[in-house]
């Protein structure tokens, strides 16, 4: 990583431009409600930024809440340690405590971005845990959101794909919070540099190896053209309120059609007719959910979108039977029932 700036002894520029009081209780008001906060902070632009705001916060607005810091050390590039103890160096100027993380296995040499994305959530959730944090809080800015959102449009998502990053979810046992999704990456850059601090810039978001990398190139273009952060933002938005109002009518669907479905169970089935009669994108979600209960997990969109054509396009008196995702979907005149597929079968054989 190159660093922007030399990693002086600068103590962070007081008072420092950025949002004001009001603004940081409105920002960091997700994490009021909770005793102790783990920041996930690289030592990146946007993470460096974090860490300064949520710190302005509590000390400006006289949060409660205590405030830890960690760094994933991935051990994929030889200056990481040195960039963790940076890292470390700025939270101990500004009182707060810090931990460098060494993943627990070695990554592999395939998918690596998503390989070592999992390891790092999973070494802060059982850190925040270890230190009796509920709640652990990331850096992601809106230009991760227009990224994530353009990059899964891309992928061929659905609706739920496209509500992109939430701003609030559950990680295990904590809570992921991000409280800077809404603000332009720009901001969080001009604020590490006019309350001088340092940051290092990560080669790999610049290498062309990774399509996000590619993606990200096209951005200005796309912004040029009108399709800019904030309106990539609202679109996120507005699908994320589909994506709850599908849901609940999911839910709904569920409740009218198994209402005496217990957890556990291994096999189900659905009234043939009453998914027939279900509008199209119900339907879908409504047996994505049933091929993942009995099956192996989550379901791609398209093969589901196959898997319900096929059904509709059955004959009143044509029955079948199809595999997919670990389940054995079996249709007859009356129902679609779903049991889990055997672990092993022989090549061909679906009924
Ligand atoms: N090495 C690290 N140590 C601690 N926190 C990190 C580290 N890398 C990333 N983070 C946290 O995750 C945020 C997102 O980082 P980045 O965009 O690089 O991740 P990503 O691989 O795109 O993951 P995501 O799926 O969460 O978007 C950062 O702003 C920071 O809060």
């Amino acid at each position: 990583m190159s660093r922007s700036a030399p990693a002086a002894e600068a103590a962070p520029a007081d008072p420092a431009p950025g949002p004001d009081a009001a603004e940081l209780a409105t920002l960091f008001a997700p994490l009021a409600g909770h005793a102790d906060v783990l920041l996930a902070v690289s030592g990146g632009p946007d993470s460096t930024a974090l860490m300064l705001l949520a710190h302005r916060w509590r000390t400006q607005c006289h949060a409660a809440t205590r405030l830890h810091v960690a760094t994933v050390d991935h051990g994929l590039r030889a200056e990481s340690r040195t960039e963790a103890r940076d890292v470390a160096a700025l939270a101990q100027r500004l009182g707060l405590p810090h931990a460098i993380l060494d993943l627990a296995a070695p990554l592999p040499g395939t998918r690596l971005q998503e390989a070592a994305r999992d390891a790092r959530y999973e070494a802060l959730a059982a850190h925040a845990q270890a230190i009796g944090a509920s709640a652990l809080a990331t850096a992601h800015t809106r230009d991760d959101q227009a990224e994530t959102v353009l990059f899964r449009l891309m992928r061929g998502s659905g609706i739920g794909g496209l509500a992109g990053i939430p701003a609030v979810r559950p990680l295990g046992t904590i809570t992921l919070l991000r409280p800077l999704l809404g603000r332009p990456k720009a901001e969080l850059v001009a604020l590490c540099e006019a309350a001088g601090i340092a940051f290092v810039r990560d080669p790999s978001n610049s290498n062309p190896r990774f399509a996000r990398v590619r993606l990200r190139e096209l951005l200005p273009a796309l912004a040029a053209e009108g399709l800019d952060a904030a309106a990539v933002e609202r679109l996120a938005r507005r699908m994320a309120r589909a994506e709850a109002a599908l849901e609940a009518a999911t839910d709904a669907a569920a409740a009218a059609l198994w209402p005496t479905r217990r957890e556990g169970e291994p096999a189900l089935t659905l009234p043939r007719a009453g998914l027939a009669a279900l509008p199209e994108e119900i339907a879908l979600r409504l047996l994505g959910r049933a091929v993942a209960a009995v099956g192996t997990g989550p379901v791609e969109l398209g093969k589901l979108e196959a898997l319900l054509a096929w059904i509709a396009g059955l004959g009143p008196d044509e029955q079948g039977a199809r595999t997919l995702a670990g389940a054995v979907v079996r249709v007859n005149r009356r129902s679609v029932a779903l049991a889990p597929a055997p672990a092993r079968r022989p090549s061909g054989s679906t009924r």
